[in-house]
């Protein structure tokens, strides 16, 4: 007898263009929301888009109430969860960089009301995706969240925050790379459940983005549409598979420990566009495909080693040697991998 189900949830209006960040008011209209709004952001992108979202929805009549959120964890969480209780707020923007649209999507998760993500930089795949990201003490989890109802990403106000964030959104896709083969190995050595769908449209993803890699360009639109395009595509992928993945493997587990080590001296995408340099090589050898995923990342202006992570060759040893810790997900790391073989991957591989 046939007993499996599955719940795809997917985003029901993704917003994304030229000066779309006027359309708000529409969105909420479309999706039929009502009362209060509490926008989630962080200082620079409150001032981006925050602050005239407020102003667009004050003028639409409506009473929105903003907050703002420096740091990813559960605290955070429980604070905008409590502000949003005390204001009698009806649902959630986030507004910014990965870490505000995560805890903005988990407060509303848990709050049981709706969420819109309002990513103010293509700098992370999580702008789509049903999964929030949070550190919590000596582990990382993945959690299930409902996904945003609807996307609306400005490709004029992304072109023009910081061009590493760029390069960081088009690292993090990267390393989609990786995460898959780790993927496909979980599932031949420990019968993990993989998903045909997911696994191809994330690699397809990845291979779309590195051929188009000449074409993207500090400061230009059409760079911001296919970076934007190819997160939107990777979180979907994470949604078919209900879990994160198709797009984070043992590179992941690497910037997951590299934040615990070393916290904030490099962006999320730019560190798993490091790892997924090492993890290629476990995965391929000398002569395997890292070359490419560094050629790659160089094409696109990301960091290809520590020194550009800002990180010693001692975290990456570190973080390397620690990875397979962090989490139970198997990858190539399997039960760890010795200091030598950590030095020697990140030797060869020029990384340090
Ligand atoms: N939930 C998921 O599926 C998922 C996927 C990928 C990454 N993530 C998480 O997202 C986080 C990484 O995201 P991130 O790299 O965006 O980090 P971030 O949210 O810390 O943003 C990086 C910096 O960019 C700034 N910024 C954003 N937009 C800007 C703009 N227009 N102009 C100037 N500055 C701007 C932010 O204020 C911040 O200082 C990590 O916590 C990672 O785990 C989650
Ligand atoms: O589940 P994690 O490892 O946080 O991965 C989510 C995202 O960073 C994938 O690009
Ligand atoms: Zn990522």
């Amino acid at each position: 007898m046939f007993e499996k189900s599955t719940w795809i949830r997917l985003p029901r209006n993704v917003v994304m263009g030229h000066d779309v960040l006027a359309d708000v008011g529409a969105v909420i209209a479309d999706t039929h929301l009502t009362g209060r709004p509490l926008i989630v952001t962080s200082p620079t992108p409150k001032s981006v888009a925050g602050e005239p979202i407020v102003d667009q929805l004050e003028a639409d009549g409506l009473d929105p109430l903003l907050t703002i959120v420096e740091t990813a964890n559960f605290q955070a969480v429980e604070r905008v969860i409590e502000t949003a209780r005390s204001a009698d707020v009806s649902y959630l923007l986030g507004v910014g960089g990965g870490k505000a649209i995560d805890i903005a999507k988990m407060a509303a998760d848990d709050l049981g009301v709706d969420f819109i993500s309002v990513p103010t930089a293509a700098s992370h795949d999580g702008i789509v995706s049903g999964r929030g990201s949070v550190p919590d003490g000596d582990t990382r989890h993945s959690v299930a969240a409902a996904p945003p109802i609807a996307v609306i990403a400005d490709t004029n106000v992304i072109a023009e925050a910081p061009w590493e964030l760029t390069t960081a959104g088009c690292a993090d896709i990267i390393s989609n790379y990786t995460a898959v083969k780790d993927w496909q190995l979980a599932n031949r050595l420990q019968n993990v459940e993989y998903s045909e769908y997911a696994g191809a449209l994330s690699q397809m993803t990845a291979e779309m983005l590195v051929d188009r890699a000449d074409s993207i360009k500090p400061g230009l639109e059409e760079s911001a549409w296919l970076v934007v395009k190819a997160l939107v595509s990777s979180g979907v992928a994470m949604s078919i598979a209900g879990s994160s993945r198709p797009a984070s493997g043992a590179e992941h587990l690497f910037s997951h420990q590299l934040d615990r080590i070393a916290p904030g001296a490099a962006l999320h995408g730019h560190q798993v566009g490091v790892g997924a340099i090492m993890i290629e090589y476990l995965h391929s050898g000398e002569k395997g495909a890292w070359h490419d995923v560094r050629d790659a990342l160089e094409r696109i202006d990301a960091p290809t080693t520590a020194d550009e992570l800002g990180v010693s060759a001692e975290d990456v040893v570190d973080a390397l040697t620690s990875a397979h810790e962090i989490r139970d997900r198997y990858t190539i790391l399997g039960g760890g991998i010795s200091e030598e073989a950590a030095i020697q991957v990140a030797t060869t591989t020029g990384v340090i």
